[in-house]
């Protein structure tokens, strides 16, 4: 399979070279040039494998020219084998066929594990097959940094810098990440917000010259497709486990960077019934408002209690265009380059965007209510980002007789502050290995939100 560029000037690429070139020569994300589909009976029959299996079975198509069977296997296997839960992803009923589906069961609490461990091990096979060493550079508001650090740490052929806003993440999500001193592991905390963090890594990706020895850059973001592409495999989990694809599922999504809910659109795409993928942001709502208003006009970031979503520049909603444009590069780029006024998208590409997504915003007060609700009437406890999820499926739900999965995508014990208002007085404990985190030794450096200052600290810590 190949891969090509939302902006359709930079060269296809295979799986592998996609996954370790990150950005598009072009300034576009790479997608595959078509979408593999499986049948109805082709779906019926994944019912009942394991994670792993089923796994192996929705991503093949996208690797089997660079991977053999026993590696892909591999690689999976090793991705989950650090999950605490056997389901992996396991589902939780709150409501009538209101269902909760626990993305934080991996080591860094966030769904981010499901993609991020795999990417990891994805990572070590190829650059030990091909004897290269990167250097890894991402962006994060929280959960990302945590999960590719993980993922990344034991590869020997790997250095990587992880940026997130100095003072704008939470002290669990913090710690997650400069508490690891591994001599591979760079924690930079910027002196700006996330959109600054993610719109250095892709200046740096445009220009890569700072680097030392010809080495290069390799994306952890969803900017990566096989972030996207592992994110996907949960949809049939759910889809299958109730009652798919015999009847349609529907899914809400709490959404920053548009990748998570990408990844449903694409299960959609290969075949799986979903009536309903529901945008659920925070305050940060320019992706509500693109789909209720066709308004992509930015505004100033807004610090909430659910910091993982405060994003303004959602990078994978550029591959939705593409395919809201019938995949016409040129058209994408034009309309991303053209900086006189806010973005609008054309009537026929608004209604074609309508007709896949519904969206809602939910603000702090209303999260936190939510999660006081909830936990009063099923002692379930929320984190905010779920919380603004289940609050988008309950305003956006069509039909009470098909079921409706809100994805969990953060433990609740990463956002103290968040369930302290919600239910004074409480506190979540951390899983068992992550008991002594609060007292581990930190290691990172704090710099200027400038890109040179951003450079010069990589090519020092590299030399
Ligand atoms: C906990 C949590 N929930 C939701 C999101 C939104 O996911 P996405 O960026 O894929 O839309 C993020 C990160 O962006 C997150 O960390
Ligand atoms: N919420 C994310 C933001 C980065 O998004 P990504 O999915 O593109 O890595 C985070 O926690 O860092």
């Amino acid at each position: 399979m190949k891969f090509i560029s939302t902006r359709g000037r930079a060269p296809s690429l295979s799986f592998a070279d996609t996954v370790l070139t990150g950005l598009a020569s072009d300034g576009g994300l790479y997608v595959p040039e078509s979408l593999p589909k499986f049948s109805q009976q082709e779906i019926a029959e994944m019912a009942g494998l394991n994670y792993c299996e089923l796994a192996f079975r929705i991503m093949w198509p996208f690797v089997a020219e660079d991977l053999s069977e026993d590696e892909m296997r591999g690689i999976i296997e090793r991705a989950y084998a650090n999950f605490r839960h056997a389901a992996i992803a396991p589902l939780v009923q709150t409501g009538h066929n209101e269902w909760v589906m626990e993305l934080f069961q991996g080591p860094t609490l966030a769904f981010k594990d499901f993609a991020l461990q795999f990417l990891g091990q994805l990572f070590d096979l190829l650059l030990k097959k091909r004897g290269e060493k990167v250097v890894v550079l991402g962006a994060t508001s929280g959960d990302t940094g945590s999960a590719a650090i993980e993922g990344c740490r034991h590869c020997e052929n790997i250095d990587i810098f992880i940026m997130h806003p100095h003072n704008r993440v939470s002290e669990v999500q913090r710690k997650q990440m400069t508490t690891v001193l591994s001599d591979n592991v760079f924690n930079i905390a910027l002196e700006g917000n996330f959109d600054d963090c993610q719109n250095m890594v892709k200046a740096s990706f445009a220009d890569q010259s700072f680097l030392p020895d010809g080495r290069r850059l390799v994306a952890v973001n969803s900017i990566n497709w096989a972030r996207i592409m592992a994110q996907i495999v949960y949809y049939f989990h759910a889809a299958l486990s109730l009652g798919g694809p015999h009847r349609p599922v529907n899914f809400s999504v709490p959404t920053g960077n548009f990748g998570d809910i990408f990844a449903g659109y694409l299960a959609r795409g290969m075949g799986l019934p979903i009536n309903q993928l529901v945008i659920a942001t925070n305050a940060n709502d320019i992706l509500h408002r693109c789909i209720s208003a066709n308004d992509h006009s930015p505004q100033p970031l807004v610090h909430s209690l659910s910091p993982s979503m405060d994003i303004m520049v959602s990078s994978n909603f550029e591959r939705l265009l593409f395919d809201l444009y019938d995949r016409d590069g040129a058209a994408v780029a034009e309309l991303l380059a053209d900086r006189r006024a806010p973005m609008k998208l054309d009537e026929l590409a608004l209604e074609k965007a309508r007709s896949l997504f519904s969206s809602e915003r939910v603000g702090d007060e209303r999260t936190v209510e939510v999660i006081r609700e909830v936990f009063e009437s099923t002692e379930y406890l929320l984190d905010p980002h779920t919380a603004i999820g289940m609050e988008a499926a309950r305003r956006a739900r069509k039909s009470n007789a098909e079921p409706m999965v809100c994805l969990a995508t953060a433990h609740p014990a990463k956002f103290a502050e968040a369930v302290d208002t919600a239910l004074p007085g409480t506190s979540v404990p951390l899983p068992h290995h992550m008991q002594d985190l609060l007292e581990r030794e930190e290691r990172l450096q704090v710099l200027p939100n400038e890109l040179s200052a951003v450079h010069d600290f990589i090519s020092r810590a590299l030399a």
